[in-house]
């Protein structure tokens, strides 16, 4: 039975002991433990390696057993890290120095070969605990930035592993990463999995150019990387969502209601109930006190106390309605915390009407505080909270609660649904969950995100209020405009990314990452790379033939992919290899395409070849009296929806998303439509896909067409079409002795299902295949049709 083993830094439970020397386990709340944590639960096949969080040396042998059977029992294996690793691996190296470095803070970041070392040692002291529990057809998933050599350490050990890895921070651009002494070491240890997640297109971008510039690796369009030992390793981005559910629940709880309405109470957003405070009513008799002559402060004068000039605005009659803003974090320089105080305080004084009208509940739970820069940080904040509290607080109202305790998801939550705005303004975050956690809080709600673009979250979340955080005026400005926000508005804003976050949760970012890990790793490029021997067999079975057909895709395989279709226009040694081995009589050779029967009539129509174009709607056979090099015969398939009526209805959603995204355009066949996306900026272009495939999935059914997805290109067409259909009666017609098919993409798998079991059949390039050989580019197809046209010329010579 095969089983998944996840291996993280820190184990989903944490050991805690208590009062009579016992210890029990806490299940950990951190991002990992909930997203792999209910995975783990539920899969009785998994098992969690981890650091326990204890040093085993303070502890007595028969102690270390019964905290090994604590977590045993709960399929966990812990590993025991003394002072000195604990120190060099996790505050030194992974804290110190990739923390930083990987959030784009090169100058918080120390190179230290020592603190190295031990990371290095560590990770090894990993993989000699992990190694005895794989066995054959297990999957090893290794977590984050703490495990980074690992992958290599179980390849060296494993070859044939199905290993995966995921980053859950940032990945920064090459020439941040590049100043890491150790940055092709790293490199090189990640390659040890068949497959490297990031949250978002960008990191995986910037790790593809890494890889480029330090180990001189090309990685191509699909995220390979072919590495020395001939395995592949595949990158690609995985964005992690949340349990929708679960937040959306708890956010209605009778606790987090209770604490809702609490909140609402104190910033004087609901009176005349249990929850109104004395605070309230201090609040209302000075609004009172300030509207009539003689209030307590009048006799200071504007110059000599601006801020109380801005009170007796703020409380006489300003036409605000109350609100609340939050925000969430973990004190960490990376927050942007101090910048989001600074554009709070600007907002302030920009725009007094809110003073005495909005309150700012600012949770930040201290954490690292034994690190110097920590504590300087959280001194920082202490003191702007101090500061914007005496220079703008009311005598019942303050600007900012600022709450330090870590609290449970239940508050949490109560306080996610009382914030009329979240302030997620993060200078660099992988991910940010807040901002996804605030929107499930606010299901079907009202509720403005003001989200930092530094996020991948931002990537997901386009409906939001985005700001670049250093920008103190624009954040000032957005939370300006988030205040200002009709519920109306901010609940259209709300539908698009909530319906997104609810179909995208971390189950099946969980399921996601794995299923493109057992399919990359099933199809690993050596499994299946076309060997001499078999060359030899296939030229040996060539030559004996006397009847051969090639049924040969176009794109990706005889030809590369380029930027534009009319780029792909076959040169002058493309056609004279197609035409040599077309020109044996005892030769069949159709080039089956997805492309317009124009185009392929225009490239083709003159050599001694058949040609299926538009995935089969259209055909044209070869009769060497009848072709003899111009005009072509093309039989269109019957019975296919009308082209002209359908169309109507596909092409103006699909022109939606040409206007949208920049740089995509459509291409128009007679039975086909394809909107491409190859030259826009991939990280719009796969939100823009996503939406349009819905769109799409909606009616095509209907229509009587279905919707294909290729290389950078959604395409749709007639739902009985379909290369493998195409090429049926050709391969049923001829008596043939030697049949090859080659493709790259899905819509040559229709071809390959349909070949018999004594032909050829190979897929070009990476991807789950039913072919039974793989050639590893367009190029290594061209030379093997060389060596096939050289073969027929010597037999006939
Ligand atoms: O069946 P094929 O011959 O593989 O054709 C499939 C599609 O190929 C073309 O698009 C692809 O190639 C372009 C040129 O390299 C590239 O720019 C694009 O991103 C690819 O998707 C063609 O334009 C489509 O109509 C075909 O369906």
């Amino acid at each position: 039975m095969s089983r998944l083993i996840i291996v993280s830094n820190r184990l989903p439970f944490s050991m805690e002991e208590n009062e009579d020397k016992s210890f029990a386990l806490r299940q950990n709340v951190g991002g990992l433990a909930t997203a792999i944590g209910p995975y783990h639960k539920t899969h009785r096949d998994s098992i969690w390696v981890g650091w326990s969080g204890i040093d085993a040396s303070e502890h007595t042998k028969s102690e270390v057993e019964s905290i090994k059977k604590e977590f045993s029992d709960r399929r966990c294996v812990p590993i025991f890290l003394d002072e000195s690793e604990v120190k060099g691996y996790y505050a030194g190296f992974s804290n110190d120095t990739l923390w930083p470095l990987l959030h784009d803070f090169p100058h918080e970041a120390n190179f230290n070969e020592e603190t190295f070392n031990i990371y290095a040692d560590v990770n090894e002291k990993f993989a000699d605990m992990v190694a005895p529990l794989i066995h054959k057809g297990d999957t090893v998933w290794i977590q984050d930035y703490h495990l980074m050599l690992l992958p290599q350490m179980l390849r060296e050990r494993f070859p044939k592993a199905s290993i995966g890895w995921f980053l859950h921070v940032p990945f920064p651009s090459p020439e941040i990463f590049r100043s890491l002494p150790w940055s092709r070491e790293i490199l090189n240890g990640i390659l040890g999995a068949d497959l490297v997640g990031f949250h978002t297109v960008d990191y995986a971008n910037s790790f593809k150019a890494s890889v480029k510039l330090l180990l001189g690796k090309d990685v191509d369009e699909q995220g390979h990387v072919e590495l020395e030992d001939g395995r592949r390793s595949t990158v690609d981005a995985f964005p992690i969502g949340i349990d929708y559910n679960l937040y959306r629940r708890t956010s209605r709880s009778n606790l987090a209601t209770e604490m809702r309405r609490g909140i609402e109470a104190v910033c004087g957003k609901r009176t005349g109930q249990r929850y109104a405070t004395s605070l309230t009513a201090e609040s209302n008799a000075a609004t009172e006190a300030s509207t009539k002559e003689g209030a307590w402060w009048s006799h200071y004068s504007r110059e000599d106390l601006p801020e109380l000039t801005l009170a007796r605005f703020a409380a006489s009659g300003s036409p605000k309605p109350k609100k609340v803003i939050v925000s969430i974090d973990r004190l960490d320089y990376t927050k942007g915390i101090p910048e989001r105080l600074r554009a709070f305080e600007l907002m302030l004084g920009k725009y007094p009407e809110w003073i005495g009208h909005v309150t700012y509940y600012l949770l930040a739970t201290p954490s690292r505080e034994n690190v110097p820069t920590y504590k300087r940080l959280k001194e920082q904040v202490d003191q702007l909270v101090g500061q914007i509290n005496g220079k703008y607080s009311l005598l019942s109202w303050n600007p900012i609660h600022y709450i330090t305790r870590s609290l449970p998801i239940k508050p949490v939550c109560g306080i996610y649904a009382a914030g009329d705005v979240a302030l997620v303004t993060p200078l660099r975050d992988g991910m940010n969950l807040v901002a996804k956690e605030y929107l499930a809080c606010h299901d079907g709600r009202a509720g403005a995100l003001v989200l930092s673009d530094m996020c991948g979250a931002a990537r997901e979340l386009d409906q939001a209020f985005i700001v670049n955080p250093y920008d103190t005026s624009a954040v000032c400005e957005a939370l300006h405009d988030a205040l200002e926000i009709s519920n109306e508005d901010s609940r259209r804003r709300n539908i698009a990314m909530q319906a997104r976050l609810k179909f995208r949760t971390a189950a099946t970012w969980c399921t996601g990452f794995l299923a493109s890990l057992a399919q990359v790793a099933s199809t690993s490029l050596a499994d299946k790379r076309l060997r001499m021997d078999q060359r030899n067999t296939m030229m040996e079975q060539w030559d004996k033939a006397g009847s051969r057909l090639l049924l040969l895709d176009y794109d990706g395989t005889l030809t590369p992919l380029v930027r534009t279709p009319d780029r792909a226009r076959p040169t002058q040694g493309l056609r004279s290899l197609i035409r040599r081995v077309a020109s044996d009589p005892a030769v069949t050779l159709y080039i089956v395409s997805g492309r317009s029967h124009e185009t392929m009539g225009a490239w083709f129509g003159d050599l001694p070849v058949g040609l299926i174009a538009e995935h089969g709607v259209w055909r044209s056979g070869y009769d060497s009296k009848a072709d003899s090099g111009t005009g072509r015969k093309w039989t269109r398939l019957e019975g296919l929806p009308d082209a002209a009526e359908w169309k109507k209805r596909i092409e103006p959603i699909m022109r939606e998303s040409v206007d949208s995204l920049e740089k995509s355009f459509i291409e128009q066949k007679d039975d086909a439509m394809a909107w491409h996306y190859r030259l826009s900026d991939q990280r719009k272009a796969n939100v823009e896909r996503m939406r349009l495939l819905e769109k799409l999935r909606a009616i095509t059914g209907k229509l009587g067409l279905m919707v294909m997805e290729n290389a950078k290109v959604v395409e749709v067409c007639p739902v009985a079409v379909s290369k493998g259909q195409a090429v049926a009666p050709i391969l049923e017609s001829g008596d043939y002795d030697f049949m090859l098919a080659a493709g790259d993409d899905s819509t040559d798998e229709t071809m390959f299902a349909v070949m018999p079991e004594n032909s050829w059949s190979i897929k070009v390039g990476a991807g789950i295949t039913r072919a039974q050989s793989r050639l590893l580019n367009a190029a290594s197809v061209q030379r093997l049709l060389g060596y096939l046209a050289a073969e027929s010329e010597a037999t006939r010579a």
